[in-house]
């Protein structure tokens, strides 16, 4: 795959190592069967225990049998999966960055012994409940809450567009507690079998339509005090898993515009018309040119985070700027690639065209392109946009 300024001589072997398991399981297991998949809107759920045996799952966090890989493995990994689909790599997103990441770093011991282990083996599922059916870019405004009741809290709200809720085995739930001073958002551990939970598919998807995608309805729904993340309190506690996420998205939107590069390439090379190689041709080679000069730029801003981060420098607002850049640039040369397919662009023989869709998804979730340029342009100006 497309490596024009020679990151690969950066990477220790381990890291390799990581890469090319990753890439091996992707174009034996996945690439085969995911455009029917997709068509279907279906997700290869035999590939999850898989993945977790192959600890594709929050490998960069360390203890309870977990990797506890480079910055830079975790990200080629999830390079690796969205080369493949972005269902798969959200599959691993949600699971690793925002279930597993947020019981490790603010679980309670127990928590963390119950949870991460049957997570990390993909023996358990888990999805991450944040945004509301009025309350998308504005988590804060949320109207799920909870109260106190004897020695627990009952929780009462509705989340949407939740991947994986539907096959989830346990939600982590953000929710305003009424109980306390302030009502500070509190992230609460909801087994999905629990009394008044309801995990609603959604169907007819036109995009990311390899992942399953629903609803969490919570009606009366009581939970224990020890199901509380104790080590956590307001925004802060979601918003730190999204860092984690959009971090590895930075990576894996560059997986997905290298897979459509590496079709684009061959068909171009192979594809004859007015009796040559399309890819002799002066304009699908500029569009090869530029495709791979702005991928080469994305590797080097996700090379570089991972640099920031391993080194604990590493600042929400630069994630924001590498998810923002690196997923524009994926969804504009995925549509270059599609086009350079011509009428085999549109079919699900070629990747490009499902990538294209996906990344419509990617380009809206873990905060819309809008809402990470408000970002950036708070930090560039101090004046934010919006409170
Ligand atoms: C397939 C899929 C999977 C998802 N998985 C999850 C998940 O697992 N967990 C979860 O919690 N959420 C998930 N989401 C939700 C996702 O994060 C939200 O869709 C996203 O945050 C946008 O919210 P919204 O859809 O309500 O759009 P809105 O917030 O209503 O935005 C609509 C439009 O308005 C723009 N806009 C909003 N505010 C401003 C502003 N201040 N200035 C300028 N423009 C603005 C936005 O950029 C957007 O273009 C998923 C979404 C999808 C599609």
């Amino acid at each position: 795959m497309l490596d024009y300024v020679d990151l690969e001589s950066e990477l220790t072997e381990e890291e390799r190592m990581v890469r090319d398991t990753a890439r091996e399981f992707v174009e034996e297991q996945v690439k085969p069967d995911v455009g029917q998949h997709w068509i279907d809107g279906t997700f290869p759920k035999d590939l999850i225990p898989e993945m977790g045996e192959l600890g594709f799952y929050a490998p960069n966090l360390e203890g309870y049998g977990l990797p506890n890989l480079s910055e830079t493995a975790y990200g080629l990994l999830m390079q690796e999966l969205e080369a493949g689909d972005s269902g798969l790599r959200s599959m691993a997103s949600v699971q690793g960055a925002l279930v597993m990441y947020p019981i490790h770093a603010f679980g309670s011991d127990a928590q963390k012994d119950e949870w991460l282990p049957k997570l990390g083996a993909g023996e358990a599922v888990g999805c991450f409940g944040l945004t509301e059916p009025e309350h998308g870019s504005n988590p804060s405004a949320m109207e799920t809450h909870a109260e106190r009741d004897g020695d627990g809290y009952v929780l009462n709200g509705a989340k949407t567009w939740i991947t994986n809720s539907p096959i989830s085995d346990v939600a982590v739930v953000w929710a305003k507690d009424r109980s306390s001073d302030g009502t500070p958002v509190r992230g609460f551990l909801v087994e999905t079998d629990r009394d008044g939970v309801t995990t609603n598919k959604i169907d007819e998807k036109l995009s990311l339509r390899a992942s399953i995608t629903g609803e969490i309805g919570l009606n009366d729904v009581h939970v224990p005090e020890d199901n509380v993340l104790p080590d956590v309190e307001g925004m802060k506690g979601p918003l730190s898993c999204l860092t984690q996420a959009r971090y590895g998205i930075a990576w894996g939107a560059v997986g997905a515009a290298m897979d459509c590069f590496e079709t684009a390439r061959d068909y171009a090379t192979d594809r004859e018309q007015f009796g040559k190689p399309i890819g002799g041709f002066q304009l699908q080679q500029e569009k090869l040119a530029e495709m791979a000069t702005q991928i080469t730029n994305a590797q080097l801003l996700a090379h570089r985070l991972a640099t920031l981060k391993e080194r604990g420098d590493l600042r929400p607002e630069q994630v924001s700027m590498a998810k923002r850049n690196n997923v524009r640039m994926a969804r504009e040369q995925s549509r270059v690639a599609r086009e350079m397919l011509g009428g085999n662009g549109i079919t699900a023989d070629y990747s490009p065209m499902r990538h294209v869709t996906n990344l419509e998804t990617v380009y809206t979730y873990e905060g819309t392109h809008d809402i990470h340029s408000l970002i950036i342009g708070h930090d560039l100006t101090g004046i934010p946009a919006f409170e």
